[in-house]
């Protein structure tokens, strides 16, 4: 499986197309678009949502909710494009008016200034529509595919929130979670998407003081995966290792700065003796664990424990309390002012960084056994698990 994203922030529509899904896959259109609406929602986030409600129109690939085999196409529209016609408008010719608005004041921490100086953009606007999270409305939308995908075959994924800007969910909550279901009817019923009522409170009051000081705010989000076959990935090569593929989908999401597996950068305060999974044998279960540690990795391969990702997002760059620049036209030294921007967005990044898990591993599914179709790869899978079992 492979996807392609495109669309500007501000242009008409965001399109992808997802090629190499297996045919009989069963897709639902209100499934994507809760989760499309899960990625709108949060505590935190700027005016633009109110203007957007996404909706996704399937035009090709499926037919009365089955894939074929083709490419599937999704599109959601920009509703915002009504505004920005002008500036944003694909075939009406550049006028002087239109021009006169160029972005020529590159913000710190954005692709602004050095998308410019790469693509020779005088006009920073061809960089930061592309460069922006908006983008991420279509990772959601395919992610939300891969979840359908995954689902059929026995494979949960959710991610949500652990921890907005030095406020912390408490660790030990997450233990009163029977399974992943339980786990996503509470985070999805929570305005900053976590398990912990009490941090929620906190974390609101937070993002309100930080909103009236002109800051901003970023976190860490968790994404657990349950019921992956073992073997995913493979310790041969470098490029094949599972939990690098996933670190790369996750790193590619805008304004995320570190990623870690199971235990993760605390490995450094632990002695091996506590670091690793032990690994026991029963007849009618086979091997398995009674400890994740390790995130669900060993040899860069799926373990057949949960994967156990969390990912750090650096605060929003746009600020209202602004911050220096220099103009690329008048080399003139500014402090940017801000029309409206996400205070934080970790909420919406939790359900993008979910979506990321999902496409990764569901490609890693398809390419690891038969998936032209999808009775084929249930069957495949069905003796695989099997034989692992039995090993
Ligand atoms: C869901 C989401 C929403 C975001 N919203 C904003 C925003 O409103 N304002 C902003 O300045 N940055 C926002 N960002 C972050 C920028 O897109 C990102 O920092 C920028 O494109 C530079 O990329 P980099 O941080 O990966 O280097 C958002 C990121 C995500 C994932
Ligand atoms: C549009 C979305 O997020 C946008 C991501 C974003 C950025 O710079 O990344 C900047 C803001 O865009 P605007 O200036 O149009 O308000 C966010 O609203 C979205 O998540 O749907």
């Amino acid at each position: 499986m492979r996807y392609v994203t495109a669309g500007e922030s501000h242009g008409p529509a965001l399109t992808a197309i997802i090629e190499g899904l297996p045919a009989g896959l069963t897709i639902s259109e209100a499934q994507i678009n809760e989760d499309l609406h899960r990625r709108q929602q949060g505590y935190g986030r700027g005016n633009r949502q109110k203007i957007e409600s996404d909706h996704v129109e399937i035009s090709s690939g499926v037919r009365h909710q089955l894939t074929i085999g083709s490419p599937v196409t999704l599109r959601v529209v920009n509703d915002d494009f009504r505004h920005w016609q002008e500036i944003m408008d694909p075939s009406s010719e550049a006028t002087a008016e239109n021009s006169v608005r160029k972005v020529e004041r590159p913000r710190p921490g954005h692709a602004d200034l050095v998308g410019g100086m790469k693509y020779r953009h005088h006009d920073l606007r061809n960089v930061l529509e592309r460069s922006s999270a908006r983008e991420t409305t279509m990772r959601v939308a395919v992610g939300s595919v891969a979840k359908q995908l995954l689902a059929q075959i026995g494979v949960e994924v959710l991610g949500f929130v652990r921890q907005i800007g030095p406020v912390s969910a408490d660790p030990t909550k997450l233990n009163t979670f029977a399974d992943l279901a339980a786990l996503k009817v509470a985070t999805d019923q929570s305005e900053t998407r976590t398990f912990d009522s009490d941090a929620e409170t906190k974390m609101k009051v937070l993002i309100d003081e930080t909103k009236k000081a002109g800051d901003t705010l970023g976190g860490i989000v968790q994404v657990l995966a349950t019921g992956l076959p073992v073997g995913l990935g493979s310790y041969v090569s470098a490029e094949t290792k599972m939990d690098g593929k996933l670190a790369q989908a996750i790193i590619g999401i805008n304004a995320f700065k570190g990623v870690e597996f199971g235990e993760g950068f605390q490995f450094a305060n632990h002695p091996g003796s506590e670091g690793m999974d032990e690994i026991f044998w029963q007849k009618d279960q086979g091997f398995y664990r009674e400890t994740d540690h390790l995130g669900g990795f060993e040899g860069g391969m799926t373990n057949g424990m949960p994967v156990n990702i969390k990912a750090v997002m650096k605060p929003i760059p746009t600020l209202y309390k602004p911050l220096r620049s220099v103009d690329i036209k008048t080399k003139e030294a500014y402090k940017a002012n801000v029309e409206r921007s996400d205070t934080t967005a970790v909420t919406a990044a939790a359900v993008v960084a979910e979506a990321m898990t999902a496409i990764t591993l569901a490609e890693a599914v398809l390419d690891k056994f038969d998936a032209d179709s999808m009775a084929r790869l249930q069957e495949q899978l069905t003796n695989y698990n099997e034989e692992i079992k039995n090993f």
